[in-house]
């Protein structure tokens, strides 16, 4: 052992715990206690590479959302098939609490096939980039106000949620699609939508766009970012997720990820309006519907989201986890995991797991053997099994002794 043999410091069971190790980090700036969540994995996860989910599966996925908490959930344009028009109105007769959206077209066609199928909402979207006016659609800035216009006025007579969304607004003339949000907001829609339908925007950006819109219209705002260059967590009202982030090419915000976000920024809304314990289960359901592994780094859910391994860490966190944890596993019913196993282990991370052992050994004893683990450690990788027995032997030896 080198360098600390001599500051033991006192003992973490000898201290008592801090009434509240995990402390908020505060953003007096946004108002961030009243965000809601449009949950997409139904339609923008629709879109990801692997996925096909049949009417169980997505049944399956509207409950769990459902019963996770999230305010919306997000279904396929029913135009796309027959079989997408028979689910919608599967799921909009499910019951649940979640209101029950489609996402479709800014297009009369679209918009009343969606109201067929018995939704409660209308997600309106229309892409106002040069690049999507020119390539996708072909439509000018006036013909897109005029029928946004139209197509609200019948979902009003409907009397289902209206968002209307611009595609690509992060690439759109700024002026244009402020002008087009000022007239669906004057027209009495119940959210206007951005999308970095790209992954292309900075958060300075987004703050810029928010800010700006939030001067023009009264409605929520609605976010949908996707994360081509890992930037996609963030928001406004309303925040489009999907679980584990699965959507177009390589997807949107996860909801997990938001959700980690979210608990430090706005920790008593977010814990008390989502039950954050049922989030493993739900990435599992759609993980393995979709046929993908959990990646290693997911917040919360990642294997080594809530591993310590370097010696100073351990026993800072065994001291007090909020020293290198920022989230609580526990309100997501995990536990964290302290690594004894490689050559940076340290003696504080030893002595606690001898303690979980019940093998009552003196400091010097614990330090005796960390310095065997290390040894073994520097030859290969260890398992939990492997540095059990190197500590189960020792203090064999030492009650033989
Ligand atoms: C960025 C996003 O993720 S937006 C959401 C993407 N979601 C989807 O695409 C849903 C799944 N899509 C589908 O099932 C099909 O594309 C459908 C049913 C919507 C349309 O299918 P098709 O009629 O075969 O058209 P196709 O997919 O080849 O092309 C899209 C058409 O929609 C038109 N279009 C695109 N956006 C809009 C819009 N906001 N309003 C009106 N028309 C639009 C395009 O101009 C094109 O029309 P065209 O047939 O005259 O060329
Ligand atoms: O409707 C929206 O706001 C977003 C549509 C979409 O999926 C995108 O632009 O990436
Ligand atoms: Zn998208």
């Amino acid at each position: 052992m080198c360098g600390n043999e001599e500051s033991t410091g006192t003992a973490p069971s000898q201290r008592a715990p801090p009434a509240t190790p995990y402390q908020a980090v505060q953003d007096y700036i946004s108002n961030v206690n009243s965000y809601k969540i449009i949950e997409s994995t139904l339609r923008e996860g629709e879109q990801f590479a692997n996925s096909f989910f049949d009417t169980e599966t997505k049944v399956k996925i509207a409950k769990a959302l459902d019963s996770f908490g999230v305010d919306y959930i997000e279904l396929t344009n029913p135009c796309s098939s027959e079989q997408s028009f028979q689910d919608c109105k599967t799921i909009s007769n499910l019951g649940l609490k979640a209101k029950i959206l489609t996402h479709v077209r800014c297009h009369m066609g679209d918009a009343k096939r969606a109201v067929e199928a018995g939704v409660d909402g209308v997600d309106l979207v229309i892409g106002t980039s040069q690049y999507l006016r020119e390539y996708s659609h072909g439509k000018s800035m006036e013909v897109i106000q005029k029928t946004a216009l139209e197509v609200i006025s019948y979902l009003q007579s409907q009397n289902v949620e209206i968002r209307f969304s611009s595609e690509d607004s992060f690439r759109s003339d700024l002026v244009d699609i402020l002008s087009l949000y000022k007239a669906v907001d004057r027209a009495g829609v119940h959210r206007v939508g951005i999308a970095d339908t790209v992954g292309g925007a900075t958060p300075r950006m987004t703050y810029d766009v928010v800010r700006t819109l939030r001067g023009v219209v009264g409605c929520d705002i609605e976010c949908h970012f996707h994360d081509d260059t890992g930037c996609s967590v963030a928001g406004a009202t309303h925040v489009d997720t999907s679980v584990l982030g699965i959507g177009e090419r390589n997807g949107i915000t996860p909801l997990g990820a938001f959700m980690a976000r979210m608990v430090v920024t706005a920790p008593e809304y977010t814990k008390s309006k989502y039950n954050l314990k049922e989030l493993k289960a739900l990435e599992t359901l759609v993980a393995d519907a979709v046929e993908i592994n959990i990646p290693f780094n997911n917040p919360v859910t990642g294997f080594c989201a809530f591993t310590h391994k370097a010696g100073i860490h351990a026993k800072a966190i065994l001291a007090n986890p909020s020293t290198y944890e920022i989230l609580d596993p526990e309100i997501f019913g995990l536990s964290r995991y302290v690594s004894i196993n490689s050559r940076i282990t340290g003696w504080n991370a030893v002595r606690s797991r001898a303690e979980q052992l019940g093998l009552s050994m003196t400091d010097e004893q614990v330090k005796e053997v960390t310095a065997k683990i290390k040894q073994m450690a520097d030859i290969r990788p260890l398992a939990i099994d492997d540095t059990d027995s190197i500590l189960r032997s020792f203090h064999l030896e030492l009650q033989q002794s």
